[in-house]
């Protein structure tokens, strides 16, 4: 199944455009986590199986596997996902961009070694960086646009031939880049004027959303302005305020209960105002 069936699928069977996000951070693991050697793949199976009927993808962020040698558990993880859940997809966030020969073996390790549905790029590079990504060709192809960060603005807003970067981005790909209909671009939820921007160019394109949960994002103003017409096309992102979310001891949760709880509220606000 294409990246964008599943995706759609996916949106539909959960009632969701939440992503999760998979940024294992090993400090912010809970106490009977500490000192175990596959304690990056119990806290991520653990937060997947609490929150998967609550989702419309899974992202896991390849540098917190591989700052700590845990690329075994990250395959393991993604391995984990397509049997148990194979309804969700699953998005690599390596932001890769190379020439052409490197790009090939960055999207071998994204879709054959992950077995990754999607993964992200950077357009830096231009074309033929993307393309090896684009030889798979039922597998979502994320493209940076205006990302969620502050410095973004640096290149993202420059004026190439009358309007900012990131639209002529947003353009490039909706017009050329897109050879297999299933491009999508990444968009910032802290910059909701520029997302809605980039909807009217894009149409039905999925964009990934990060920003709303820790980076402040608005949810209200971030669905009003990347929303479809029919209430879907984004994936939005939200990362340690799921995975961290403070346990209510009172309650009786545990860390997985709580991103359940956190994931469930940020689903069921996104749905608000859908429409
Ligand atoms: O491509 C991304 O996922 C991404 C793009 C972007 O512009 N901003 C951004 O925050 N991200 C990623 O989205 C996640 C956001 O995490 P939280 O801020 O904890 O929700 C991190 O994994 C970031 O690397």
């Amino acid at each position: 199944m294409t990246f964008i069936k599943k995706l759609s699928a996916a949106w539909s069977a959960n009632n969701s455009l939440l992503c999760v996000g998979l940024d294992p951070d090993i400090a912010k693991f809970p106490g009977q986590l500490q000192g175990k050697p596959d304690a990056i793949f119990a806290f991520c199976k653990a937060i997947i199986d609490a929150t998967a009927d609550t989702a419309c993808a899974f992202k896991p962020q390849i540098a917190y596997f591989a700052a700590l040698r845990a690329e075994e558990q990250l395959e393991a993880i993604c391995a984990y996902l397509r049997v148990t859940y194979p309804q969700i997809p699953i998005v690599l966030d390596a932001k890769r961009g190379d020439i052409g020969a490197t790009a090939e073996q960055y999207a071998r390790e994204a879709f054959e070694r992950y077995g990754a549905d999607a993964v992200t790029v950077n357009p830096y590079m231009g074309y033929d960086s993307v393309a090896p990504y684009l030889e798979w060709k039922d597998r979502g192809v994320i493209i940076l646009c205006r990302t969620s960060n502050p410095g973004g603005s640096d290149l993202q807003f420059l004026d190439a031939g009358g309007k900012p970067v990131y639209q002529h981005v947003a353009q490039l790909v909706a017009d050329k880049w897109n050879t297999n209909g299933q491009c999508g671009l990444v968009v910032g939820a802290t910059f909701p004027n520029e997302l809605a921007q980039v909807r009217r160019i894009v149409g039905d394109m999925p964009l990934l959303v990060p920003g709303i949960g820790a980076q402040g994002g608005d949810i209200e103003a971030t669905v009003n302005a990347g929303k479809t017409a029919n209430g879907t096309g984004m994936m939005i992102n939200s990362s340690r305020a799921i995975l961290y979310a403070k346990p209510d001891a009172q309650a009786g949760e545990d860390f997985a209960k709580a991103a359940r709880r956190v994931a469930l509220e940020t689903r069921d606000a996104i749905n608000r105002f859908r429409g």
